[in-house]
């Protein structure tokens, strides 16, 4: 079954998200980048404002794959208390071999690690399997440019299926995000991807993802998401 998941970037839109119950809250500072980092503090304090009511993911940041900092900043954010923490990687996954094996050691301390890639940078699904054998426990794919063209204007259905079969045939947990409109609902939830990530759709500005929360944006995205999934599991 498919879950879904708000992107917040204070506490505020926390209490304005509960009420709607959604499965997965990720911290990100959309004003930093596609990933930007919330502070750890703030982090801290949103884990413990949602006290287990649901799942909770934390973005570390944009670094390079190359960065010497990433093991020290997943560390840290994990530190915080937050369920998955999330690591930007390149669209040639192959490519962040070196920086993947080097966060094997965390994953075997019980750090869930979430790699994310992006669709509109031509992603190589071939190298997934290297990111199930560094141990981590996801894998999502993104839109790395935030504008109208969203996840279905650069992959196709047959491409996105494909990802969610090559992600759960090495164990890894799928997500899918980039721009997604209450209109990709009915049509990405047949690929039966572990959730599906949202900013934009819930903002009162859905070409702004800066602007706050829309709590009737929210609601609609939860009824879409409950409508939707009766349908398919009929
Ligand atoms: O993690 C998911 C993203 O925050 C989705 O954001 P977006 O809907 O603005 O692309």
């Amino acid at each position: 079954m498919s879950c879904w998941l708000a992107s917040v970037r204070n506490l505020e839109e926390i209490s304005c998200l509960l009420a709607e119950g959604p499965d997965i809250i990720d911290f990100k500072e959309p004003k930093e980048g596609v990933l930007g980092a919330l502070p750890l503090e703030t982090v801290r304090e949103a884990v413990a404002l949602i006290g287990r009511r649901c799942q909770t993911s934390a973005a570390i940041g944009d670094f390079p794959v190359d960065s010497p900092q990433i093991y020290q900043r997943v560390l840290e954010m994990a530190a915080t208390g937050v369920d998955y923490v999330k690591i930007g990687l390149p669209s040639n996954i192959q490519q962040a071999a070196a920086c993947l094996l080097s966060l094997r050691p965390l994953a075997d301390q019980g750090v869930s690690m979430v790699g994310v890639i992006f669709a509109d940078k031509r992603p190589d699904f071939s190298w997934t399997y290297l990111i199930g054998q560094a141990g981590f426990k996801g894998i999502m794919l993104d839109t790395a440019i935030k504008d109208d063209f969203g996840l279905l204007s650069h992959l196709s259905l047959s491409e996105l299926n494909n990802f969610v079969k090559l992600a759960r045939s090495v164990r890894l947990i799928s997500g899918l995000a980039g721009s997604l409109s209450i209109q990709d609902i009915p049509k990405l939830l047949p690929l039966r991807a572990d959730y599906l990530g949202f900013r934009s759709a819930l903002c009162v500005a859905a070409r702004n993802r800066c602007s706050r929360l829309d709590p009737k944006a929210v609601l609609l995205i939860k009824q879409a998401m409950r409508e939707n999934l009766r349908i398919f599991e009929i």
